[in-house]
């Protein structure tokens, strides 16, 4: 599957949609095992939640975005199939939360394709589940560092804290996403899924309990003025960053 949202793959409320709907058509054809998520734009795999749909926006419009996120987390975390990410770009914010949710990450060596949860740095906060995502995939000490400090590790480093299972030189990523994915196929589908469930659940049933109050957090988080501001003052400096 490649992500197709020009400029950045930012995760807007309608690529989320759409994310949604080609998993559910992939989990339900029975001649599919397996999945690789690349984006379409080599340089960039994705810039994370569309700012856009953070500001100046009206209270029913987060909401209704943030559902369509937790939507797009639990159908992939969940997934039934085997998801490999060939990360062939930078990957901020939810960005780096979809590779996450993925079984195997692969990244692209090119020092320009950054990978980390960097909430902090736009003056916002990584939710629970953003963060449990993490501790699952480089434990407690090393997730608290990262996210406190919005860290963005660069492909050696990020292979070295853990946050992807394997760097590859550029041209290698696809063709080693393949073997990797037949390694993984060569697992009986039953007992594989089965243990994915098991390992993931706890996660998953911790944002199912709360996914109501989630989204009234996110929804009076990101209304305040203060909040309001520091957005602008980040997608400004995006801007500026070009002139
Ligand atoms: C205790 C209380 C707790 C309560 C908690 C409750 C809720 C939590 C609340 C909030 C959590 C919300 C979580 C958010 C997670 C996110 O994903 S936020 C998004 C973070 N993303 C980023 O920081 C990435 C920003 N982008 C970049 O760094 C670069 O663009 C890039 C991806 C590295 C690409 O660089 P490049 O030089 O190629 O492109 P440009 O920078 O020139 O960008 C082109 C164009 O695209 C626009 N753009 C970039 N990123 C985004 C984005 N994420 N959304 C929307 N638009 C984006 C950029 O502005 C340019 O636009 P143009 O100037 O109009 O052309």
């Amino acid at each position: 599957m490649k992500l197709k949202n020009p400029p950045v793959n930012s995760l807007s409320l309608e690529m989320l949609t759409e994310l949604v709907i080609n998993l559910e058509k992939l989990e339900n054809d029975k001649a599919v095992r397996g999945l690789v998520l690349t984006s379409e734009y080599p340089g960039i795999f994705s810039a994370g939640l569309d700012l856009m749909e953070m500001c100046g926006r009206n209270p029913a419009h987060y909401a209704e975005y943030w559902k369509a996120l937790q939507e797009f987390w639990l159908k992939l975390y969940q997934s039934s199939l085997v998801v490999v990410a060939a990360i062939n770009g930078a990957s901020p914010a939810g960005g780096c939360l979809m590779s996450l949710i993925c079984d195997y990450r692969i990244l692209a060596d090119n020092p320009k394709y950054t990978i980390g949860l960097n909430e902090t740095l736009l003056g916002i906060v990584a939710p629970f589940w953003f963060k449990d995502t993490m501790v699952n995939t480089i434990g407690h000490r090393a997730s608290e560092r990262a996210l406190q400090l919005g860290l963005l590790f660069p492909p050696a480093e990020a292979l070295q804290v853990g946050l992807v299972d394997q760097v590859v030189p550029e041209d290698k990523l696809q063709s080693t996403a393949l073997s990797v994915m037949a390694q993984w196929l060569a697992i009986p589908d039953h007992a594989r899924q089965l243990t994915k469930t098991m390992m993931r659940k706890p996660t998953v049933d911790h944002l199912v309990k709360q996914r109501d109050a989630d989204i009234q957090n996110f929804v009076s988080f990101v209304s305040r003025d203060s909040i309001q501001k520091s957005l602008q003052m980040y997608l400004q400096k995006l801007r500026q960053k070009k002139s």
